[in-house]
């Protein structure tokens, strides 16, 4: 029997989608611990379930050693559950906030990484000081303002921060990483090497004063970088 709820009725219509987004979002899971980009249970990875008002999303304080595709949970874009067996994200809010504002963004990803948590702490940008930083962000990691879990507030830091940014990361004061993708892949891949940078421009900066790099320069390597990079 059809369910007259619409979000039942995506879930019905996209079921291999969620299937597959349960799995992949599971795996992605997997390289936050690998990349030593959370602690214990903090962190979490959303993805966007395309076509629909549906997203797959982390449960909550679920171990990574744990965690299976069976477990991922199905939200709506207001983070209000519609599939699982356990609660979600703590951030689901956040991530909720940012698909609804933001139409192609098809993945997001939190992390607690130290380095780049260490700038978020110090509400600093981390300053585009080498060519690793203009390939995946086109110029600085800007920090969003600190905001409380529990309502939009994160999410409407998130977006607010981003607005006109080629950066896919935002470092949330005294908080730790968001950062976004075409796809949750994309974005966790945003989070490892925010996480990266952030560790050499501060390794830099102990040895003496950071140049950024001219802006000119920024420009080409990103250009290059997003447009011509790989296979
Ligand atoms: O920083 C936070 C809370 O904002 C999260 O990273 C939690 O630490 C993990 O929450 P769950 O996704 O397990 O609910």
């Amino acid at each position: 029997m059809t369910s007259t709820d619409p979000l039942q009725r995506q879930l019905a219509d996209h079921r291999a989608e969620v299937e597959r987004l349960r799995q992949k979002v599971c795996e992605l899971h997997g390289e936050l611990p690998r990349w030593n980009l959370v602690t214990w249970t903090s962190g979490n990875i959303s993805a966007r379930v395309p076509d629909t008002d549906l997203m797959v999303i982390k449960p909550s304080g679920v171990s990574y050693d744990d965690i299976t595709p069976a477990d991922m949970v199905v939200c709506d874009l207001h983070g209000r559950l519609v599939e699982g067996h356990h609660k979600p994200s703590s951030d689901t809010d956040a991530h909720a906030y940012v698909y609804r504002a933001l139409p192609d963004v098809g993945g997001v990803v939190h992390t607690h990484s130290p380095y780049a948590t260490a700038w978020a702490a110090r509400g600093e940008a981390v300053p585009c000081a080498v060519t690793a930083m203009a390939d995946e962000f086109g110029g600085d990691i800007p920090v969003g303002p600190f905001a409380l879990i529990g309502d939009d507030s994160i999410g409407k830091g998130i977006v607010a921060t981003l607005e006109g940014q080629r950066s896919p990361a935002v470092l949330m004061r005294g908080h730790g990483v968001f950062t976004v993708g075409a796809t949750a892949r994309a974005a966790v891949k945003a989070a490892v090497m925010c996480e990266d940078v952030a560790r050499t421009v501060h390794i830099a900066r102990q040895g003496g004063p950071v140049e950024r790099l001219p802006q000119e320069d920024v420009d080409a390597l990103y250009h290059r970088y997003q447009n011509v990079y790989g296979q």
